[in-house]
């Protein structure tokens, strides 16, 4: 049988669909997206929960002309499918292949680029006041999560629409989940919403029962009014949307095409800014998604059969498995740590912390800058907050570490996972910036362990000492260390000098150490004696042990998965010069002054130089231009 799948190249081909096509569509775009996510990994969940909800937003408007605005943007691949990437879906999060994202640059449909949550209504205003100004017509619509609506951007955009009473439409996706549950008040307010009876029916059930009642005084009848009222805000769907001045839709079901449809063309004819609240099922139409969303919100390659993920076998555990038990054997034995994370209690591997203690783990949705202010708040009375958050997300905080934390010299715990190049999710998720923006503020102590058991000693470390601390460390597997049972205590500022070399030194943070090592095993083959240190502290350097490399070798290479640009070379090259050791010749290699592209971990290191052979090839090439100082 043919599919209608195969003849959709732009949003044209399904305007004149029926109901029935338009439903076997959404069938055949599931089955794509499954076939497709099995094979390069991605996010399923959040996509099939969104089949219908795109299939009637490209049906009502006209993209590129109407913009579409996806929050976060990993539930934008129904839309991509049906904006002309559907022939290159294969290439889903592949080298030179589609984006995970919607991404201004692949597509005139992506109407703005995101990977960061919470942004959409801002970015939705902005494209809308810019209509108004240039007396244009499009419709201007912003699709945004529930677990996105957990975070403070979008409440600054809709007190700030609601307030300018712009045209502007806002989809609010609610599946009650983020990546794990959602949380908070709010999303228990959306809960209400969900079942709750509607107003008008408590309303007609009160006047029933009072009439009912043969006489009743004047302050009873008062009463009832006033009860009246209040019940209107518990009751009446969307209060809270209606009060901040949008018109509110909703709740309806997200997986009913003509129902959509209906709201979307009410919406559509509405003066002012509207929000439609559409309840999904996230993972809908695969059961293993639908039975298990969190898991399948952003999965690597699986069984389509079973839906078991497929593991490289036999591969050492993850650097978050390692911090995961970690930080439950330390809080066992203190009291006062306590666990945040801006919601991924999974993905940070806090679960078992949580599990085990409930009181002293904080999930407080997708708020990371709340997260940071909030420990603050708990290191000032004697709590150690460890604050786990990826690194690319944690960008969202700069200022919270700054004037919150560092500036009163609290001692909250950074845990950044996902540091470095992280793959497949691509510019937005790569962990490359923190070493350059954290490393100039005062007291704060940045750390990056060369293996599992090191990591479980920095955050021994970073717990006993008073003062902020940041500890970075990369996705995945780590190289397979022996996990010690008792950890030891760091010197903070103190190098780890591995092996000595007259010709040159290798001066190594965190992941790349252990390429380094090898690349100094190549460079001896090839006659020349490369030293390699594990740096382990970006800040405070250990200038002893630089002053004594610039005196030995005179030549000095750094190695970090961060950008060049403000990273821990930079900070090799201001002690050098702090010093005035200008004899010294450093090169830095680490990352380029570019947002580097998606792909799979090791080829974009590899492309990047950043490998074994990538790092002996530059520091010969590099001696052979400047020689060893002899
Ligand atoms: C600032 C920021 N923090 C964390 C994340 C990680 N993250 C991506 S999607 C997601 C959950 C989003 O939930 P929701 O908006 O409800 O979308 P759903 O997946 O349920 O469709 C989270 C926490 C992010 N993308 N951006
Ligand atoms: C969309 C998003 O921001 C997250 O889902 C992210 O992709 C998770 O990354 P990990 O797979 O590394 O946990
Ligand atoms: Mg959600």
């Amino acid at each position: 049988m043919s599919r209608l799948l195969d003849s959709i190249n732009g949003p044209q081909d399904i305007k004149h669909y029926s109901l029935a096509e338009l439903e076997k569509l959404a069938e055949e775009i599931r089955e794509l997206l499954i076939l497709t996510v099995a094979t390069t990994g991605g996010h399923l969940a959040p996509n099939l929960g969104v089949v219908e909800l795109t299939l009637a937003l490209h049906k009502m408007f006209d993209s590129p002309k109407d913009k579409f605005i996806w929050d976060v943007g990993h539930q934008s691949y129904v839309h991509k499918i049906l904006t002309g990437r559907r022939t290159n879906f294969s290439t889903l999060r592949t080298t030179n292949g589609i984006s995970g994202f919607p991404k201004r640059a692949e597509s005139e449909h992506d109407a703005f680029g995101a990977g960061h949550s919470s942004t959409s209504i801002s970015a939705a205003l902005g494209i809308a006041l810019a209509r108004d100004m240039s007396g244009e017509k499009y419709n201007v619509v912003a699709v945004i999560g529930d677990g996105s609506l957990t975070g403070g951007e979008a409440y600054e955009a809709l007190n700030h629409t609601g307030h300018l009473g712009v045209n502007l439409t806002v989809i609010l996706n609610d599946n009650e989940m983020s990546i794990a549950k959602n949380v908070g008040a709010i999303s228990e307010y959306l809960a209400k919403m969900r079942t709750a009876p509607t107003y008008s029916k408590v309303k007609r059930d009160i006047d029933f029962l009072l009439r009912s009642i043969p006489a009743i005084g004047e302050s009873v009848a008062k009463a009832v009014d006033r009860l009246k009222g209040s019940l209107k805000y518990l009751l009446v769907p969307g209060i809270l949307f209606e009060e901040l001045g949008f018109t509110y839709f909703g709740p309806i079901d997200g997986h009913n095409i003509p129902l959509i449809l209906d709201v979307l063309t009410k919406a559509k004819n509405i003066n002012g800014p509207v929000i439609v609240h559409i309840v999904t099922h996230k993972g809908k139409g695969y059961l293993p998604a639908e039975i298990n969303p969190g898991k399948f919100h952003g999965v690597g390659p699986f069984c389509v059969e079973t839906g078991e993920i497929i593991k490289s076998s036999g591969a050492p555990p993850s650097y978050t498995q390692v911090f995961g038990n970690a930080i439950v054997k330390l809080a066992e034995r203190n009291p006062n740590i306590v666990a945040i994370t801006a919601a991924m209690p999974d993905g940070t591997g806090l679960r078992n912390f949580a599990i085990k203690f409930p009181k002293r783990f904080f999930d407080v949705g997708i708020a990371e800058q709340h997260a940071v202010t909030m420990a603050a708040g708990l290191a000032t009375q004697g709590k150690i907050p460890i604050v786990s958050v990826y690194s690319t997300f944690i960008q969202r905080a700069y200022d919270q570490i700054l004037h919150d934390v560092c500036l009163q010299n609290l001692p909250v715990i950074f845990m950044l996972d996902r540091a470095g190049i992280v793959g497949e999710d691509g510019a937005t998720h790569h962990g490359v910036f923190d070493y350059s923006f954290l490393r100039h503020i005062p007291n704060i102590v940045i750390m990056a362990p060369k293996d599992e058991n090191e990591l479980q000693n920095m955050l021994y470390t970073a717990t006993e000492l008073n003062a902020p601390v940041a500890i970075r460390f990369p996705r995945g597997s780590g190289v397979g260390a022996e996990l010690q049972s008792e950890y030891t205590k760091l010197e903070i500022g103190k190098a780890e000098n591995l092996s000595s070399g007259k010709d040159v030194v290798l001066l190594a943070v965190g992941a790349l150490v252990e390429p380094c090592q090898k690349a100094a095993a190549i460079l001896a083959d090839k006659g020349i004696a490369a030293g390699v240190v594990n740096s382990r502290f970006i800040k405070p350097l250990d200038g002893q042990l630089i002053r004594q490399i610039a005196r030995d070798t005179g030549i000095i290479v750094t190695v970090e998965d961060n950008v060049i640009t403000g990273g821990f070379g930079s900070a090799v090259l201001e002690y050098t010069n702090s010093q005035h050791l200008n004899w010294v010749k450093v090169l830095r290699l680490g990352l380029p002054d570019k947002f580097i592209e998606h792909g799979p971990r090791n080829y974009l290191l590899n492309k990047y130089g950043l490998h074994a052979q990538g790092i002996a090839d530059s520091v010969e090439t590099f001696l052979s231009q400047f020689g060893a100082r002899k």
